[in-house]
Formats: structure tokens, sequence, C-alpha cells
């Protein structure tokens, strides 16, 4: 069996399975649609043919739609819509070379000890626990050598650790809030994020097994109170059953529409199947200005 190097680089990477499967099927001749998309789940009447035909999704919004018949999330609010190609695009920025390093660059508590640098920025916010550390190992699951710490212990992240993906940009890791929080918490993050000039994004994670909670909400109306542009992320979707799964997004939309900084398209991942991860690269990519996709609202202009 011949196979490009392209997909056996993916194939070495068990974390990534999803994108492995699709690009694998690609160096056998499968009739994938190069140009499909894959967020548009409601105007996915007819979905894309690679899905029809291997019945998996780059986006994990798709798989749930398919356990209801009316439509989970609206097209108008799907904004990001990348196709396969471009999602591959987004994930090879998360590809080590000699050239392009990913690495912890530092860890820092106080204002004045955060780095200088001119990187666009990414930062991961949510409950003690949530899975933060986890994405964040996942995102750049192709380099083990930036060393991401994960605990079982909740708050066991204390401070904020950066990661550079080559000269490209920054994703910060925070400590998380509720219970187990650090003292320092609110000089720390807050202090982050009211002083930082290139963060391009904040992802805001929301526990996929329990759906946003009394906590979450502080959480969310702290986000809103700063105006910063922010996602939710609904994370470990393993661990939850389709129907628990849909319940706790529907939790997700029930907040969704009184937030105006944030994104009206919820992401959907696991950190241990690898599921999301990559579109999540994607959007990471498109948002430091690495990745052109023209979202939805471009399209209608
Ligand atoms: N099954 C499953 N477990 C996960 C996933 N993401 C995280 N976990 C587990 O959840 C626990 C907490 O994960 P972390 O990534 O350390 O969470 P955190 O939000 O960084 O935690 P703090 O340091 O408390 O802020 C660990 O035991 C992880 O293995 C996931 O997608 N699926």
């Amino acid at each position: 069996m011949k196979v490009c190097s392209r997909c056996y680089g993916l194939l070495q990477n068990r974390r990534r399975p999803l994108l492995a499967r699709m690009f694998h099927s690609l160096s056998q001749g499968s009739s994938f649609n190069k140009h499909s998309t894959h967020g548009n789940i409601n105007s996915g009447i007819t979905p894309p043919k690679f899905i029809s035909q291997h019945t998996i999704s780059l986006n994990p919004l798709q798989n749930l739609q398919k356990h209801v018949s009316v439509p989970i999330l609206p097209a108008d609010k799907i904004s990001f819509s990348p196709t396969e190609d471009q999602i591959y695009q987004g994930h090879k920025l998360f590809i080590p070379s000699v050239t392009h390093k990913i690495e912890h660059l530092k860890s820092a508590v106080y204002e004045d000890q955060l780095p200088e640098h001119d990187l666009p920025e990414v930062a991961f916010i949510g409950r003690s626990n949530v899975g933060k550390s986890s994405l964040i190992k996942a995102i750049l699951g192709e380099a083990p050598e930036a060393r991401v710490r994960v605990s079982k212990t909740p708050g066991h992240t204390k401070v904020l650790n950066f990661f550079t993906v080559g000269k490209q940009l920054c994703l910060v890791d925070m400590p998380g809030y509720g219970f187990h929080m650090p003292e320092h918490y609110e000089k720390s993050v807050e202090g982050f994020l009211s002083s930082r000039k290139k963060l391009s994004r904040v992802i805001f994670l929301v526990d996929g097994t329990v759906g946003v909670t009394p906590t979450d909400v502080t959480g969310l109306n702290m986000m809103e109170e700063m105006s910063l542009p922010y996602i939710i992320v609904l994370t470990k979707i393993d661990k939850s059953k389709p129907a628990v799964l849909l319940k706790n997004f529907m939790s997700v939309r029930k907040y969704i529409d009184q937030l105006p900084a944030c994104l009206q398209q919820p992401f959907l991942v696991s950190s241990l199947t690898g599921e999301g991860v990559e579109l999540l690269q994607a959007f990471i990519a498109h948002v430091t200005g690495h990745l052109d996709v023209r979202t939805s609202e471009e399209h209608n202009h």
C-alpha cells in the first residue's frame, strides 16, 4: 500500500485520527470533494461527499446534528466554515520544524513578568479542570517538546504559560477560576486580559459533560465586561453520550444570544480523541492572520 509523505506524517500522530484518515483516503483515490465545507450543518442537507462516504466529520457538530432532525445551530450563526484543504493548511502551522520551533516561552504571574513580543496571542480561559492545558497539549500535539502539563488535580495551573508557535503566534494557558483558583487570579488573569495589545482571541472553555454552570456565567460576564472577542469551546466530548452533549450544547446556545462579544458558533472538542482539534487549529490560524478563510458574512458582501 502506497502512502504519500503527507499522509505518513499524519498517520504517525494517533491524536489526529480524523485528518489522518481523511488524507489517507485521498491517497487511496476516494472521490473526496476538496471544496466541501464543514461548519454548515444546517445547509448540509446533502452532506459533503467525503463525510457521507466516511461518516466522520472534522466538525463534531456535524456528528451531533445526526442525532436530531431539527437544526441544533441555525445556518446564520455559522460564520467559520473552512474547506478540508484549509483545515489542513491550518493544521500544518502546528507542525514544528528546525526553522519553526514550537516551545514553552515562559511562565508569568503579574503584568511586569509578561513576555514582550509582537506575536498575536490566543488565550485559554475556563473553570479549574475544564481541560485548558489538555486542549493546548492537543493543539500542540505534534510538538511534545513544548511540554504542556496536564493534571487530574483541579487548580494545577497556577501561572500564565506562554507557548510560541514559530514566529507566528503565541498560545496562553491561564489558571482556572472557581474552586482551587490561585489567590492572585484576578490580578494575574484580568491584568493579562486587559493589558495585551495583540490578543487576537480568547477561547472560553465549558465542560461538555456538565454544560454552562453558574461559575461559567460569572466568567462569561467578565468576558462581556471586558469586550474582548472570544469563542466558546465545549470540552471532553468523548465522555458524554450524544443526548447529554446535546443538552449541554443547548445550555451554551441559551446564553450565546446574549453574548455580543462571543462568536455565535460554539466549537466542540475532545483532547483525548483529537475530535474537533484540527478545526480549532484552523480557527486559531485564521484569527492570527495565517489562514485566509472567508467567513459567511464576508461571502455575503
Ligand atoms: N476524557 C477526557 N478527559 C479530558 C479531556 N480534556 C481534559 N481531560 C481531563 O481533565 C482533567 C483536567 O484537565 P486539564 O487540562 O489539566 O484541565 P485545566 O483546565 O488545565 O485545569 P486547571 O489546571 O485546574 O486549570 C485531566 O484529568 C484531563 O486528563 C478530554 O477531552 N477528554
